[in-house]
């Protein structure tokens, strides 16, 4: 239902009030039904175009009932080296609970405003579940037209105590049945770094910690003039993302200047992405690559990604074990949660967050 306000769009503070203060983000832009994209959403013209989609070209779809077949296993491991992007299919997480998440996900950000407001960053009681909208609106030049609830998971106890009740069972249901999906992809690419078996220690270094978010991108006027999620790569282990059926995301492609190349919406498939700390850990083996979703005029849109991550107190570099055949590194050792707050405090910027821990002499 449209929220039965009215305001000037012209007012840059009556926006931020409206979209950021009151909760209603863009969301509630959309629904007010207005017909032009306020200029905050206008992204430089070098970010709305894409020049070079390559309709031919697609990442692979990869069927996990037999991950530990070597044929599969190469294939994973090929993907992300080449692409960084591969959907899965037989991955079993059950089908019920991708659509539940989905159902919740569309629950929460139907909430009312007040109600949603209560998890932004202001007033939030704990650090670790924020709503919000775009990526940094403090520092962005050109917003981005995107709602999100994003929790990191601490414990059960926790998740019951702070998470929206809308939602809460769904997410963890959704986080819990992937786990295994996520040790098996994270056993066959570890095998081709010359990692033998995951131990405790890199048990903790490759999934500590996790962080789920829920994506909303409403109904946009101006599509063309504005982004979903501008141009950057994960600062995750890896990425399980949960598409709907409207897609829109696109991968830096591997054709040279400006090549894309469409994530297809594939019904029961989950989308996989390396994140920047398996590059790093990888010494640039594994690729974290460059991806962005285009805002929609016609449908909303919504995107559940579980980010695997070392935990913010971990120190990561290149593994031993990938430096073991006297490879040079080229990533030096960070501390986690300097590199996430790196990547927090900028706009999207493409695949600059990795100069932070690249060696630079
Ligand atoms: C550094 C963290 C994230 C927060 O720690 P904190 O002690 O609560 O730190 P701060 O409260 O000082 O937050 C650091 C900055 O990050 C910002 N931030 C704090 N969570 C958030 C938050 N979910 N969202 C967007 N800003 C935030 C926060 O606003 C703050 O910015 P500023 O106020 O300008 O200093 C800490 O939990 C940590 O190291 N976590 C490790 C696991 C982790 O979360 N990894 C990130 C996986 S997420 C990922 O790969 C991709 C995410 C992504 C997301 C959106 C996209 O469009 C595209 C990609
Ligand atoms: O919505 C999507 O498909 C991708 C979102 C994304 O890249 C992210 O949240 O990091
Ligand atoms: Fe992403």
């Amino acid at each position: 239902m449209a929220p039965a306000i009215s305001i000037s769009l012209d007012d840059s503070s009556d926006m931020t009030d409206f979209v950021i203060n009151q909760g209603h983000g863009v969301k509630g832009l959309s629904e007010m039904g207005i017909k032009t994209l306020p200029k905050q959403y206008i992204q430089p013209m070098e970010e709305r175009l894409m020049t070079k989609i390559e309709p031919q070209e697609s990442i692979p779809v990869i069927d996990m009932s037999k991950w530990h077949d070597i044929q599969v296993a190469n294939s994973i491991c090929d993907a992300a080296e080449k692409w960084g992007f591969f959907q899965v299919v037989n991955h079993g997480v059950p089908l019920q609970v991708l659509d539940d998440v989905k159902k919740a996900t569309y629950g929460f950000f139907g909430l009312p405003a007040e109600e949603k407001r209560k998890y932004s960053k202001e007033n939030s009681s704990s650090n670790n579940v924020r709503f919000g909208t775009s990526f940094t609106p403090q520092v962005e030049k050109a917003l981005e037209w995107k709602d999100y609830l994003s929790l990191f998971y601490v414990s059960d106890e926790e998740a019951a105590a702070l998470w929206p009740p809308v939602c809460k069972d769904q997410i963890l249901e959704y986080m819990k049945s992937s786990k295994l999906l996520i040790n098996h992809l994270l056993q066959v690419l570890m095998k081709r770094l010359n990692v033998k078996e995951i131990d405790q220690t890199k048990q903790s270094l490759l999934t500590g910690s996790v962080r789920t978010n829920i994506n909303y991108y409403p109904i946009c006027p101006n599509p063309e003039l504005t982004v979903g999620v501008g141009r950057h790569s994960d600062v995750s282990t890896l990425t399980v993302l949960l598409q709907d059926n409207v897609g829109g995301l696109y991968v830096r492609g591997n054709e040279g200047e400006d090549s894309w190349i469409h994530v297809p919406p594939i019904n029961g498939a989950i989308v996989i992405n390396i994140g920047d700390a398996l590059q790093i850990m990888s010494n640039g083996r594994y690729r974290s690559v460059e991806h962005r979703v285009t805002a929609n005029g016609s449908s909303n849109r919504i995107s559940v990604p579980i980010f695997v991550n070392p935990r913010p107190q971990d120190m990561i570099g290149p593994l031993p074990e990938a430096l073991a055949n006297g490879e040079k590194p080229i990533y030096k050792q960070v501390l986690y949660s300097d590199y996430v707050k790196h990547f927090f405090r900028k706009a999207h910027d493409g695949k600059k967050t990795v100069d932070f821990a690249k060696i630079t002499n």
